[in-house]
């Protein structure tokens, strides 16, 4: 079985160095020549929650290069990144491939085309941290739980069993997960409080929750979203929903979030696919998200502006 990680950032280094760790030989695809020839050169190293270091080997190609039919891909780009990813990525796809969605927020599979059957698509949702330090090293900064489903709701292939119990002989928390989808809203949910917030706010999770005031858009942002949740189906109490955010917050207090990251170093953020997702779900069902659409639009206008300092920071 021929297994790829599509796009060498900080989740793609780390799951690469692990399916290596695990004893297969994975392909890394960069989207960059220059990243290909550094990993080629230097391998790459994987410093693990513990501080242990690992140094690997591994096969590394660059996205617009030919190569054999791959069987699994693993897309582990920005939700920005995903149409050419996308694109790129489905030419090398054996006919029978599946495709591993891992992004945070929502409208992933828009991106594929719809002759693609959701049956060759799953989703992975994963509350693990990574922060790549260069282009060939990366840091576990947080161990986490990873849930991967089906997005057509079929039960898990051999193949990809195969890789689930691979990744727990490494210790990793993966589970299959029969509803995706609902975790991917559970998910969904989290991010759209902590990611805008910590965003606008320049804080960092655990000082959201210090102040009153940083955390007050927190109950209409819960209130709307999970108004449009459950007209997609799943069902969430605004109350529990709040205590879990609060609770992650707790959990990951020194991290700088994924999107406070990204308005810091000047790069797009992942708000369409989280609030901005909302917001357009919402318009389709005719339920009001004023809160969801300002911080959409306000982490837009923040975002891309910044030329920022390529600072280190911590995400998970
Ligand atoms: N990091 C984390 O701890 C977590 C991340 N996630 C989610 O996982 C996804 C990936 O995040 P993360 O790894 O942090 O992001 P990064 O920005 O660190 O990595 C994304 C990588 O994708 C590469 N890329 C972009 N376009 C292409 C392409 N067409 N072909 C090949 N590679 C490409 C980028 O290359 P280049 O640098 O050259 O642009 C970059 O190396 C996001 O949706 C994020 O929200 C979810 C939970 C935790
Ligand atoms: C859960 C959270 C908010 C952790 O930082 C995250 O997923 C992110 O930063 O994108």
């Amino acid at each position: 079985m021929r297994i790829a990680v599509w796009g060498a950032g900080s989740l793609g280094l780390m799951w690469a160095a692990r399916l290596a760790l695990a004893g297969w030989s994975p392909v890394l695809i960069t989207r960059e020549k220059q990243q290909r020839d550094q990993i080629r050169e230097k391998g790459i190293t994987l410093v693990t929650v513990t501080g242990k270091v690992h140094r690997l080997s591994i096969e590394c190609r660059w996205a617009e290069e030919e190569m054999e039919a791959l069987d699994q891909i693993l897309l582990m780009v920005k939700q920005t990144a995903l149409p050419t990813a996308v694109r790129q990525s489905l030419r090398r796809l054996h006919p029978k491939g599946t495709l591993w969605l891992w992004q945070n927020g929502m409208g992933g599979e828009e991106v594929l085309p719809q002759s693609f059957s959701q049956e060759r698509v799953i989703q992975a949702v994963t509350t693990e941290g990574a922060r790549k330090e260069s282009d060939t090293e990366v840091v576990h900064t947080g161990t986490g739980r990873t849930w991967v489903g089906s997005l057509a709701g079929t039960p898990r292939s051999a193949d990809v069993d195969r890789l689930l119990q691979s990744g727990q002989s490494l210790g990793a928390d993966l589970r299959w997960d029969p509803d995706i989808r609902h975790r991917m809203w559970e998910k969904l949910l989290i991010n759209s409080v902590i990611n805008p917030l910590t965003a606008i706010l320049h804080v960092t999770n655990g000082e959201l929750i210090e102040k009153p005031s940083f955390f007050s858009l927190a109950l209409p942002i819960v209130e709307e979203a999970t108004a449009v949740a459950e007209a997609e189906g799943y069902a969430f109490d605004v109350g529990s929903t709040l205590q879990r955010v609060t609770d992650v917050c707790r959990q990951t207090a020194p991290n700088h979030s994924s999107m406070l990251q990204d308005v810091r170093r000047g790069r797009t953020t992942e708000i369409s696919a989280i609030n901005g997702y909302i917001a357009k779900k919402g318009k389709v069902y005719g339920i009001a998200t004023p809160v969801n659409q300002w911080v959409t639009e306000l982490v837009s206008a923040i975002s891309g502006r910044n030329t920022g300092t390529e600072e280190s920071l911590p995400c998970s």
